[in-house]
């Protein structure tokens, strides 16, 4: 097998890169009945399997787990996961021949392994379906010729895609077919069904491609969604000890601060997030965001080129092929970090102290918001697929760093997204640590305005303008004006 996009004409691979089409509500009228009826067989119970089966199962749809032999016998977590909620578990040969649609919610390392598992057993005409599109284009997976392989991939880590699917809601979704494998010409209306199944049409859905959502989803996930969130957290926490700070209220002010600032980015973008802010405190974040942006944009165009060439996908192979001796290395010294041994302080904070003594974490969601977002449309990502890819998610990683703090984040996400989060956290350290040791004091974990601070009209007026003509903020007000009953949590 060889890296299906580099095997694509230039013009071919900005074709791929480009399809993003938003699609409209009344594109979905037919709901879930195109799967009504079908069985469907998950292959893998943990983070997106477990909670996208949940979700389809309460929309409707006929749901299995199919599990390798050994998880069944050792009942394993993801024996646990399916039975325990209730479905029928049982292995490919038990399942699969049946199934009209297999969903590969497998780990993205063991998809060419599982793929060779279960095809033959998947009956003429079935359809195959992956949440991510590593196997079929950094790996290029073939698949049988009569088979339909579909995409529905959520903008959204596993715990979240359940809880906004509880709160009446959904998490952005993008879905392709594959060009190679829709010989019955059903992809499409099977791939549209699945995201309304799993709640994806009521936070918008984008009709992508397998390229399109491979590379904006791994270039989101190593910086501004995970990335920014594991440097920060660290750098800022260490800061804070630094200079003196309660490690507790510390601990508190990072674990939960950026779940509560990004949490008005979800709702009103970087506009509404900066608006928190008292006038001195938003000028000032605005300046340390700019100072951000200049320090971190090579990196960002380097692991977007990197994404782009196929190198981040052969480096991160070649871990696999050595027994995931770097993934566990870096988690198990990400776990040894002081921010993530500290313990956070029980006491209510109230939600506005986290914008007023984070100033320095607002400006990096900021900056890495803003680049994420530039580097990749351009990079040939289309606009509404960047936001997703960014400022959207971004609330629903932070949502998993309350849980459980970087620990929490990285058991979530996918293996993927943690190799390549640890990547960005290696060489964005020393990039950012002497912006870090430089900062005010004043900027992290307590009120940076001051009294006599006196804002300057004019200051504020080109900062405010700054931050609503990002096209970021124009796009995102559109996409956020779609969502059907987004929930404040
Ligand atoms: N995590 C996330 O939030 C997101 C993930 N994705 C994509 O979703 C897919 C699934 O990822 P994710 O949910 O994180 O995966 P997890 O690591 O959470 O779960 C993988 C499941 O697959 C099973 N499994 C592991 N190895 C094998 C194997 N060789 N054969 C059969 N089953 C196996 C595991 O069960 P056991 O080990 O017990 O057998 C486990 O239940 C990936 O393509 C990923 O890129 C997309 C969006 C977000
Ligand atoms: C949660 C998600 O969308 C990620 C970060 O892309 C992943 O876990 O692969
Ligand atoms: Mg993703
Ligand atoms: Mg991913």
């Amino acid at each position: 097998m060889s890296n299906y996009f580099n095997t694509l004409s230039l013009s071919q691979k900005l074709e791929q890169l480009s399809k993003c089409r938003f699609m409209q509500q009344a594109e979905f009228e037919d709901g879930v009945n195109a799967l009504i009826g079908k069985k469907i067989t998950i292959v893998g119970c943990g983070a997106q399997g477990l909670n996208q089966g949940l979700n389809m199962r309460d929309s409707g749809l006929d749901i299995s787990y199919a599990l390798r032999q050994a998880a069944i016998d050792q009942k394993r977590q993801s024996f646990k996961n399916a039975s325990e909620n209730g479905f029928t578990v049982g292995t490919y040969e038990d399942l699969i021949p049946n199934s009209d649609l297999v969903l590969n919610l497998t780990p993205d390392k063991q998809h060419a392994a599982v793929v060779k598992a279960i095809m033959p057993h998947m009956k003429k005409g079935a359809t195959l379906s992956y949440s991510h599109g590593f196997n079929i284009v950094e790996e290029g997976q073939k698949i049988r010729e009569d088979i339909t392989v579909i995409m529905v991939a959520p903008k959204c880590p596993g715990s979240e895609v359940r809880e906004e699917y509880k709160r009446g809601f959904g998490v952005p979704t993008l879905i392709a077919v594959h060009p190679e494998n829709d010989p019955e010409n059903k992809g499409w209306e099977q791939a549209k069904a699945y995201a309304v199944a799993t709640g994806g049409h009521k936070a918008g859905v984008l009709e992508s491609s397998f390229v399109a959502e491979v590379k904006s989803d791994l270039m989101g996930e190593q910086t501004i969604l995970c990335g920014v969130l594991q440097t920060a957290s660290i750098l800022l926490f260490d800061k804070m000890i630094a200079q003196g700070a309660d490690s507790e209220y510390a601990s508190n002010l990072i674990q939960y601060g950026w779940e509560r600032t990004t949490e008005a980015l979800k709702h009103g973008g970087i506009t509404n997030m900066m608006d928190r802010l008292d006038n001195a405190s938003k000028i000032k974040a605005h300046q340390l965001s700019e100072e951000l942006k200049v320090i971190l944009k090579p990196l960002f165009e380097k692991h977007m080129d990197d994404i782009m060439s196929g190198h981040f996908s052969q480096t991160m192979m070649e871990d696999w092929a050595n027994d995931d001796v770097n993934l566990l290395k870096w988690r198990a010294e990400t776990e040894n970090t002081a921010f993530e041994k500290s313990t956070a302080s029980t006491e209510k904070i109230e939600d506005q102290e986290y914008f007023d003594h984070g100033v320095a974490m607002v400006a990096f969601i900021k900056s890495g918001v803003e680049l994420a977002f530039e580097t990749m449309v351009a990079s040939g990502i289309v606009e509404e697929s960047a936001y997703y890819e960014s400022l959207h998610e971004l609330p629903l990683i932070a949502n998993t760093v309350a849980r459980k703090k970087l620990f929490e984040m990285n058991r979530i996400i996918s293996d993927t997204a943690e190799y390549g989060c640890y990547l960005f956290d290696h060489a964005c350290k020393p990039l950012v640590s002497s912006f870090v040791d430089g900062l005010d004091g004043a900027v992290i974990g307590s009120a940076f305005a001051k009294a006599e601070y006196k804002t300057d009209n004019l200051e504020l007026i080109a900062v405010n303008k700054a931050i609503r003509n990002h096209p970021i903020e124009k796009v995102g007000a559109v996409l956020r004006d779609s969502m059907i009953a987004m929930k404040t949590i």
